[in-house]
């Protein structure tokens, strides 16, 4: 199952998306914002962030108006990695090198077009593996160590 929200900047972007995943037969939660009031991004990325960090889902998607303000709020909770992701090429290394478990995009950036071409190319690509988990794992080790005020 998939978690998608967005700000009122990335409004519009989420809904095509949602259908555009729901058209590939994919079940999707929509965790807001639904009208285009203005709203923080904080409190959306929080939600997709943290449900992904306890393993209530496996995958979400994050939309406000640049990416940015998204990315950083989700890769706040552990186990997180939130790719902002600007291309097919980063999509697709978003998950062949980084295993990305949340995308994250612009709405004031991207056309719907490059933005469902760049979903497709995440969810079509494997992670690799091998020197890409080695590094991972010394990503959850720093989080850790961060936690346990060890560095
Ligand atoms: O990335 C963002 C925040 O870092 C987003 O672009 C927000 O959508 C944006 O900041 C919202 O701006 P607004 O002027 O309040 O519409």
């Amino acid at each position: 199952m998939f978690l998608i929200a967005s700000d009122h900047g990335g409004l519009e972007l989420k809904e095509s998306i949602k259908n555009f995943l729901e058209g590939r037969g994919i079940e999707v939660r929509d965790l807001g914002t639904m009208n285009g009031d203005s709203v923080d991004y904080p409190d959306y990325g929080a939600k997709v962030g943290r449900a992904v960090s306890l393993g209530e889902a496996q995958k979400g998607i994050l939309i406000c108006g640049t990416g940015i303000g998204m990315s950083i709020v989700a890769n706040k909770f552990p186990g997180v990695r939130a790719a902002l992701i600007s291309d097919e090429f980063t999509a697709r290394m978003s998950k062949e090198h980084n295993n990305a478990n949340i995308i994250v995009m612009g709405g004031r950036v991207l056309s719907t077009r490059e933005a469902c071409d760049m979903v497709a190319a995440w969810l079509d690509a494997n992670f690799e593996g091998g020197r890409h988990q080695r590094r991972l794992e010394k990503i959850a080790q720093i989080e850790q160590d961060v936690r346990q005020g060890r560095i």
